[in-house]
C-alpha cells in the first residue's frame, strides 16, 4: 500500500510494544494521544501501538493507508487545535487472528489495552462471563479445537492471544481495560480466566502467574467523527484525513501501577498511577457517565439531540442537579474534590462546540445504567441514606426510550417485549430491576418511585 506523501513519517516509527483491541474514536483520542505525548517526553523510551478494530476491516484499512497517522482535533469553546499522532504504527482488521496472535506473543510487547465497549465483556447482570452467550460458547468451542479463525469476542481474543504468548515463552504482560466499567481490571481478569478455564486449565494458572489486569479510570469526551469534522481537519491542516478524531481539551487517566514488563511514560504527561483506582472510577461513572445517561434519556424525550442542548434545558438541568446531589455524599473522595469535578463537568457539558449526540450515549443502557446510576442507589443504601427519586426517574426514562428505540440496545430486546406485555407499573418495575440490579428489588422506596415514574409516563420528563 502506498502511503500519500502527506502521511509519510519523517522519523522511524517507534517499535510496537503496545497492542490495542477496539480501534475506535476513544482509543485514538485518549490512549494513543497519551502515548504520543509520552514518547515526546521520553524520546529515549518510545512505544508504538499496533491496534485492531473490533469488527470493521474498513476502519483498519483507512488508517493503514495513512501509515496509522491521523489528526486529533482538540475542540475548546473558543477554537480548534490540530495535532498529528505518530504513536499508532499499525492498524489491523480484528479478524486478522494470525497477526493478533503474533503481536501479542512478541516478547517486547508489554501492554495490551482495550476499548471494546461495556457490552464487549460479555457479562451477566452479576458481573460474571455469560457462558450462555452463543458468541462465548462459539469461542470456547473454536479455542478448544485450536481453530485458525477462532475467537470473535473480546475475552475469547484475549485468551487466544495469551495462549500464543505462553507458547512463545514471551513472559509477563499487562492487560489494561479502558472501558467505562467499575473495577474494569478485575472484570477483565474474571472474564479471561473463566473463558481460559473452559479451554485449558493450565493456561489459567499461567495467566495468574504472568499477566496483570490493570484497573483504570479513563476520561475524555469523544463523540463519533462526522464528515464536517473531516472537512475542518482538511481546512486546518491541508490534509485529507479519513480518520481524524474530535475531542475536548480535558483528559484524565488514573491507572493502577501494575505493569510487570514496563509501560510508556504516561505519568510524565498527566496520567496518575495510584494504588486504588476505585474512588476515581466512582467519581467519574457516578457523576459524568450517570449525568450523560440522564441527559440522553430525558433530553431525547424532550426533543434535544446533543449533550449541550439538553444541558441548556432548565428541566434537564434540574434533574441533573438532583442526580449529582444524590451522588455527592457517597463518592468516596473529599467533598472539595467532588465539587471541583462537578464545576469542571458543568463547563464540559456546556461546551456547545462538542456535538456529542445523545443517541450515541443512549445505546446499550442495559449494560450501563446498573453501574452508572443504580450503583449510586446501592451506595446510598449502604450509607443509610434514603433512596433518591431521580434514580427511578432515569430508569423510567430509559424504559420509555427502549419502547421507542429497542434497536439501540440489542441486549434488551427481550426486556422491551416483556415490558410491553406487562400489565402494571409494578410488574414493569420488577422486570427493570431484575435486569439492572436484582439486589435492589426489595428496596421499597426505589421500587415505589420507579412505579410512580413508570405510571407518570412521559409527563415525568
Ligand atoms: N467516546 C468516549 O467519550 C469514551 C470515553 C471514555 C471511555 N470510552 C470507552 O470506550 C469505548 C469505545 O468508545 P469509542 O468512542 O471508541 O466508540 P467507537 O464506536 O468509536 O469504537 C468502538 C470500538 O470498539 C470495538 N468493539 C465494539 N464491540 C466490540 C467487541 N465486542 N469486541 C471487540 N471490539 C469491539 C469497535 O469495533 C470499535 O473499534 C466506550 O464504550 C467506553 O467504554 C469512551
Ligand atoms: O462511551 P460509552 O458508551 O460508555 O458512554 C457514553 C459517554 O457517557 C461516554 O463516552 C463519555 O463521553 C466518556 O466516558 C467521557 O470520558
Amino acid at each position: 500500500m502506498t502511503v500519500p506523501t502527506a502521511w509519510r513519517r519523517r522519523d522511524p516509527a517507534p517499535a510496537v510494544r503496545v497492542v490495542h483491541l477496539g480501534l475506535g474514536a476513544f482509543h485514538r483520542a485518549h490512549q494513543a494521544w497519551y502515548t504520543d505525548r509520552a514518547n515526546a517526553a521520553a524520546p529515549y523510551d518510545t512505544w508504538g501501538i499496533a491496534a485492531f478494530t473490533g469488527r470493521s476491516a474498513a476502519a483498519a484499512r483507512a488508517l493503514a493507508a495513512q501509515d496509522g497517522r491521523y489528526v486529533v482535533l482538540t475542540r475548546a469553546a473558543d477554537g480548534d487545535t490540530a495535532q498529528s499522532i505518530d504513536a499508532l504504527v499499525e492498524a489491523h482488521d480484528g479478524a486478522d487472528v494470525d497477526t493478533w496472535r503474533a503481536l501479542v506473543a512478541r516478547p517486547e510487547v508489554a501492554v495490551v489495552t482495550l476499548t471494546v465497549t461495556e457490552r464487549g465483556y460479555c457479562l451477566t447482570a452479576d458481573g460474571r462471563l455469560d457462558l450462555d452467550d452463543p458468541a462465548v460458547q462459539a469461542d470456547i468451542a473454536a479455542l478448544r479445537r485450536g481453530d485458525a479463525t477462532a475467537a470473535t469476542t473480546a475475552p475469547g481474543r484475549l485468551v487466544d492471544g495469551l495462549r500464543a504468548r505462553r507458547a512463545a515463552g514471551a513472559g509477563p504482560l499487562a492487560v489494561v481495560s479502558c472501558d467505562n466499567l467499575p473495577d474494569n481490571g478485575s472484570v477483565t481478569r474474571t472474564v479471561v480466566r473463566t473463558l481460559a478455564s473452559q479451554v485449558d486449565t493450565s493456561l489459567t494458572a499461567w495467566i495468574d502467574a504472568t499477566v496483570s489486569f490493570v484497573s483504570t479510570m479513563v476520561d475524555r469526551i469523544t463523540p463519533a467523527t462526522t464528515d464536517a469534522d473531516r472537512d475542518t481537519v482538511r481546512l486546518l491542516t491541508g490534509r485529507i484525513d479519513t480518520s481524524p478524531v474530535v475531542t475536548e481539551p480535558f483528559a484524565e487517566w488514573v491507572l493502577e501501577d501494575a505493569f510487570p514488563a514496563g509501560r510508556p511514560a504516561w505519568d510524565l504527561v498527566g496520567a496518575r498511577l495510584v494504588d486504588d483506582v476505585r474512588p476515581y472510577e466512582q467519581r467519574k461513572l457516578w457523576l459524568l457517565n450517570a449525568g450523560h445517561s440522564l441527559l440522553a434519556y430525558t433530553g431525547l424525550a424532550r426533543g434535544h439531540a446533543t449533550v449541550a442542548e439538553a444541558f441548556a434545558d432548565p428541566a434537564c438541568r434540574t434533574m441533573l442537579d438532583e442526580l449529582w446531589d444524590a451522588a455527592r455524599p457517597v463518592v468516596p473522595l473529599p467533598a472539595g474534590e467532588v465539587d471541583d469535578a462537578l464545576a469542571t463537568l458543568r463547563e464540559r457539558f456546556a461546551n456547545p462546540r462538542i456535538e456529542h449526540r445523545l443517541a450515541q450515549i443512549a445505546c446499550d443502557g442495559s449494560v450501563k445504567l446498573g453501574v452508572r446510576v443504580l450503583a449510586v442507589a446501592r451506595a446510598r443504601r449502604a450509607a443509610g441514606l434514603p433512596a433518591a427519586p431521580v434514580h427511578a426517574l432515569v430508569v423510567g426514562a430509559w424504559a420509555r426510550h427502549l419502547s421507542d428505540e429497542s434497536g439501540s440496545d440489542p441486549g434488551a430486546e427481550a426486556l422491551a417485549r416483556a415490558l410491553a406485555a406487562a400489565d402494571t407499573p409494578r410488574e414493569q418495575a420488577a422486570l427493570l430491576l431484575d435486569t439492572l440490579a436484582p439486589d435492589l428489588r426489595d428496596e421499597t422506596d426505589l421500587v415505589a418511585t420507579l412505579e410512580q415514574a413508570l405510571a407518570g409516563s412521559s409527563q415525568t420528563v
